[in-house]
């Protein structure tokens, strides 16, 4: 069984992805919990590729090529080789972040985005999570504060990359943070405030236009896919997670 959990940065996709390897582990089974950009040796070096260095480092279409081999190596390497023993994978963002992602960052790519994977990656989930959350809400949750900013503005603070390349912005916005060793609220991790910068630099407008593509995408495999309501404390949505499975 192939799982994947889907959504915006900050909806809580990597702890239900955990919670559910958890519970299934529980119940005996041997689940591989893995993630995307990378979950293989090589697509972990990719994955460097993709998301440090310069803004300007790819293009959207060798970004696409990057986000496509590191997906290839995965599926060769972990996920094949796990599904062909009879363990259950888990993976935290497969293809429909490319679709969502790239898609929503340049929407002249989306038959590229579609051949590629058709001829390169060729395989679906058989169930597909997506955690569904308001982006100010993940955005409050991820700079540690207790409720979200009701009312806040649902527009960008800063320029959204409406003809850019989602993970270059995401480089953008975590290099320097990380380089100035700014820190966020006092409870923050290091993985907390780089969730906060990338809001920041791609701002909640672009993030809006990402939850709609994921929305979109859930309404169009209804077979495969599944809308989950990622508010409430984690192990409600782990329940809502189990319920759906
Ligand atoms: N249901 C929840 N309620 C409150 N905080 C949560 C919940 N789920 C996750 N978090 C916290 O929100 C932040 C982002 O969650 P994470 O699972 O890393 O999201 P993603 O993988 O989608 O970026 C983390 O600090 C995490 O501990
Ligand atoms: C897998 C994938 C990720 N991305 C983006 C989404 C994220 O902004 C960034 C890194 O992914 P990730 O590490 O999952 O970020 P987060 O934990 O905050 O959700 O790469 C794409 O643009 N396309 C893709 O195909």
């Amino acid at each position: 069984m192939f799982i994947s959990f889907e959504g915006i940065d900050g909806s809580g996709k990597s702890t239900q992805a955990r919670l559910l390897a958890e519970s299934l582990r529980a119940e005996g089974r041997e689940v591989v919990l893995t993630r995307e950009p990378g979950g293989s040796p090589g697509a972990e070096q990719i994955r460097r590729l993709l998301v440090e260095g310069r803004a300007d480092r790819w293009s959207p279409e060798t970004e696409l090529l990057l986000f496509t081999a590191a997906r290839r190596d995965h599926l060769e390497r972990t996920i094949r080789p796990a599904l062909d023993r009879g363990a259950w994978v888990v993976t935290d963002r497969f293809a429909d972040s490319t679709r969502v992602y790239q898609g929503v960052a340049r929407a002249e790519l989306a038959e590229a985005v579609e051949d590629l994977h058709r001829l390169m990656i060729g395989t679906e989930p058989d169930r597909t999570f997506v955690i569904d959350l308001d982006p100010a809400q993940a955005l409050a949750r991820a700079t540690g504060r207790a409720s979200p900013a009701i009312g806040a503005p649902t527009t960008s603070h800063t320029i959204p990359p409406e003809n850019g390349n989602a993970a270059q912005s995401h480089r953008e916005a975590v290099t320097p943070a990380q380089k100035d060793g700014r820190r966020g609220p006092s409870t923050g991790t290091d993985k907390d405030i780089s969730a906060e910068d990338r809001f920041e630099a791609m701002g909640l407008g672009f993030q809006q236009r990402l939850r709609d593509g994921f929305r979109a995408l859930a309404l169009a495999h209804l077979d495969r896919v599944r809308l989950i309501d990622g508010s409430g404390p984690a192990e409600a949505v782990a329940a809502r997670v189990r319920a759906a499975l």
